[in-house]
């Protein structure tokens, strides 16, 4: 075949088509490398592994990064060990929960935080009791009570149309699947309010995030609500995927990032970093779609799927990871935490478990903010950080020291972001395409998640696609 030709998701590198041969469940066993090649070593990828070995079948799992465990990240260098990945695990996280069980993790509570106690608004400092009468409070007068940071959240959590987790696939709730900026305007935003919204919000911004997606988060929170909040993985979260990967038989081959992926409906194979080629009889790429867009797949893919790897929207978030060189709060006598419209958006403290700071600061920027500080290189960035954090705080200036950034955005080119959200009109287009197997390749990985988000949709999906594999192999 025609090595320069272009895959059909189009716009990518030229990887070619290479040969699948040999595989099927009763193909030659000479000829495949294993079972099941599993692409990723991220939690959708570790849970469909054991699933699938438990079951007797032969795994493969490749990881493009040196290390286990993907968008979970614990950053065991640092004082407190601060996570920079996802940490709050539901309590209707029973995948999770029943795999870190398994080998012997526990979970804790969140140490008390201070986080609302002040914020920091146009430049001023203001403790939460003074926002309803500041001269910086510009909100609609009904609005005026709620701190910046709750605002999007207690908006719509009052006004939440979905009755449960399955009601977003609804036809109905097609309804709901409208811009948050469209939504908070017919409810009285004005300017100011979407600005401070646009802050911190758990998206790009508010004109191309969806109400369904906020409102179907809410109902998994309440869901989860009366079951007591989200706890932690004593340890830190990243331990839970690397006990998973040491359970396996065959060790997760590090370093081998995949380039090209085929598959048919007799076999599957994929073009490795280094030119190598593996084949198996299945395949499970667990990529977000943001990188997935990247690789060259060959595959019998639906319509909607197709486009869904085009197209999916991810969520950008910076963490600044600062390391404040004294306890320079204990001045000021305010807390570390901070709600800010600065660059820094919002800031939280590390704190031991009896709830004292270990010293360790997180600047946490979402949507546009994030997107700002991904142009910058870290220098540029530590910089930014110093300055913002002493004109707000003061008592800090010469205090503070970057010692990790993390961008999950578009430049990191394992993650392509910190995870998917839907924009308005997207919950059905990516309900309909229900990432169904093509061909050999099955699809797995948060963004493919149904009742669950986050570290749990991760681990729904991996057990789908294992389960799915598994009746097709008839084992
Ligand atoms: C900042 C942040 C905070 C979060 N907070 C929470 C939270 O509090 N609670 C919650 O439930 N969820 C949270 N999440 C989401 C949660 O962490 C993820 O949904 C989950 O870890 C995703 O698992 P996954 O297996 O789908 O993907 P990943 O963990 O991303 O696994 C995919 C793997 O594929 C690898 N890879 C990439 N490209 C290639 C390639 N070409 N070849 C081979 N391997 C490749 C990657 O290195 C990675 O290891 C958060 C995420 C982030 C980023
Ligand atoms: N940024 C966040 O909201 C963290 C988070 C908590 N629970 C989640 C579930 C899914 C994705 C992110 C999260």
């Amino acid at each position: 075949m025609n090595l320069t030709r272009r895959s059909a998701l189009g716009g990518l590198i030229g990887a070619g088509a290479f040969a699948i041969g040999g595989c099927g469940p009763q193909g030659d066993r000479g000829r495949k490398d294993a079972d099941v090649i599993i692409i990723g070593a991220g939690l959708a990828g570790l849970h469909a592994a054991l699933m699938l070995e438990e079951a007797g079948l032969e795994v493969m799992v490749l990881e493009a990064s040196r290390r286990i465990g993907g968008r979970l990240k614990t950053l065991d260098h640092l004082p407190g060990a601060p996570e920079a990945g996802g940490q709050q695990v539901g309590a209707t996280y029973a995948r999770f929960r029943a795999r870190a069980a398994e080998a012997g993790l526990e979970f804790t509570g969140f140490p008390p935080s201070r986080f609302g106690e002040v914020m920091s608004v146009n430049g001023a400092l203001i403790e939460a009791r003074q926002w309803a009468g500041s001269v910086q409070n510009a909100l609609p007068e009904a609005w005026r009570a709620i701190p910046p940071g709750r605002l999007f959240m207690q908006l719509a959590m009052r006004a939440n149309p979905l009755e449960d987790v399955y009601a977003w696939r609804d036809p109905g709730s097609a309804a709901h699947d409208i811009a948050a900026a469209q939504w908070l305007v017919s409810q009285g935003a004005n300017d100011e309010a979407l600005r401070l919204m646009d802050t911190s919000l758990n998206g790009r911004d508010l004109a191309s995030y969806s109400m369904l997606n906020i409102w179907r988060s809410l109902a998994i929170y309440e869901q989860e609500r009366p079951l007591g909040g989200a706890q932690q993985v004593a340890g830190g979260a990243q331990r839970v995927p690397e006990t998973m990967a040491a359970r396996l038989a065959r060790e997760v081959r590090l370093g081998h990032g995949v380039r090209a992926i085929q598959a048919d409906d007799s076999g599957a194979a994929v073009r490795l970093e280094d030119g190598r080629e593996l084949r198996a009889d299945f395949i499970i790429s667990t990529l977000p779609f943001a990188v997935l867009r990247h690789l060259s797949v060959d595959a019998p893919l639906d319509p909607a799927t197709r486009e869904a790897i085009a197209d999916m929207a991810y969520t950008p978030i910076v963490q600044l990871h600062l390391e404040a060189q004294t306890p320079w709060w204990e001045e000021d006598g305010l807390a570390p935490e901070m709600w800010t419209d600065s660059p820094l958006n919002r800031i939280f403290a590390q704190r031991s478990p009896d709830g004292d700071p270990t010293g360790m600061l997180l600047a946490w920027l979402d949507g546009r903010g994030a997107l700002a500080a991904d142009d910058m290189d870290d220098a540029a960035l530590e910089t930014l950080a110093r300055e913002t954090l002493a004109a707000i705080r003061p008592a800090s200036q010469g205090r503070v020291r970057l010692a990790h950034v993390q961008r999950w955005t578009a430049s990191n080119p394992l993650a392509g972001g910190a995870y998917m959200h839907w924009r308005p009109g997207e919950a059905r287009r990516w309900a309909e395409a229900r990432f169904t197997p093509a061909g050999r390749l099955h699809l797995a990985g948060e963004h493919t998640g149904d009742l669950h988000t986050g570290m749990e949709a991760a681990m729904e999906s991996g057990e789908r696609a294992a389960i799915a594999i598994l009746d097709a192999a008839g084992a």
